[in-house]
């Protein structure tokens, strides 16, 4: 089987300052990643790199492309990085107004990725998004509401809707349930939980939230200023952490 990401030795320094340092790792297709490390441990850095948000100072990103296989993502020219971002690849930020148009409505939020693709049918955009708007449990009489006007735990939803519906390949999710009441969170990861299971997605996963690998990532990796020092099974790594600093993320001394 073809990775469907494969990382090697992505460095970032701003300035003086570690970013992230030597990142590796493999992304198999269908498995859920998780990062997990403490504030300032690179985990953003990292996802940004990943994404092609930021540019990283060595490394390389080799993406499994559904047209021409494997290609090193940091060597494409920007329209084609930006085109696999319309379509490949999905990334959900932890400020839903980050991901989201506020200006225009929910129906249009997730139509806009469908005509990026080139869906130009205007009842099937309107129909496939009134799909997703049920499937992320927005109510179909809001489709023509702005997001303005949703709750948080809406708006990040929607993000979601707006971010699966061109059938993404790899989704990066930063924090996703970061910044939410605990109680919209615990029904946030829920759905994410079944949406990920029911569509067989590849994600790579960032938190501080112990709670949100245990629920969605097959694997974890551990970041300590912009290194890894532990990778392994989700529940290895949170049951038996090897690491001394993964055994205080774990028992929860070090606050995240
Ligand atoms: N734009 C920037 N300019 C300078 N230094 C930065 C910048 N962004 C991040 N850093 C530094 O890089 C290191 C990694 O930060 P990063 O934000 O990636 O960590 P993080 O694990 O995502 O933290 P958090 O969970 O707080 O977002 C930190 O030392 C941070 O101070």
């Amino acid at each position: 089987m073809t990775p469907l990401l494969e990382v090697r030795g992505l460095t970032k320094a701003y300035g003086g300052r570690i970013g992230c340092a030597e990142v590796s790792f493999t992304l198999w297709p269908g498995e859920v990643l998780g990062i997990v490390g403490e504030s300032g441990s690179g985990k953003s850095t990292l996802l940004n790199c990943l994404a092609g948000h930021l540019a990283p100072d060595a490394g390389q990103v080799i993406f499994d492309t559904r047209g021409e296989g494997p290609r090193d993502v940091l060597a494409m020219t920007e329209p084609e990085r930006r085109m696999l971002g319309r379509t490949d690849w999905a990334f959900v930020h932890q400020n839903p107004r980050d991901g989201l148009r506020m200006r225009i409505s929910a129906g249009g939020n997730v139509g806009e990725r469908l005509m990026a693709v080139g869906a130009r049918h205007y009842g099937e955009i309107r129909a496939q998004a009134a799909d997703w708007l049920a499937r992320v449990e927005i109510a179909e009489g809001r489709i023509d509401d702005r997001p303005s006007a949703f709750s948080g735990g809406m708006q990040q939803r929607l993000q979601i809707a707006r971010n699966l519906v061109t059938g993404p390949r790899l989704v990066f999710m930063d924090e996703p349930t970061g910044g939410l009441d605990v109680s919209v969170q615990a029904r946030l990861l829920d759905l994410i939980r079944g949406l990920v299971r029911r569509m067989g997605l590849s994600a790579i996963v960032v938190t501080h939230d112990l709670a949100v690998v245990r629920l969605l990532a097959d694997r974890l990796m551990v970041m300590k200023d912009g290194r890894v020092i532990e990778t392994g099974l989700t529940d290895q790594v949170l049951d038996d952490p090897q690491a001394p600093y993964t055994q205080l993320l774990v028992s929860s001394v070090l606050q995240a």
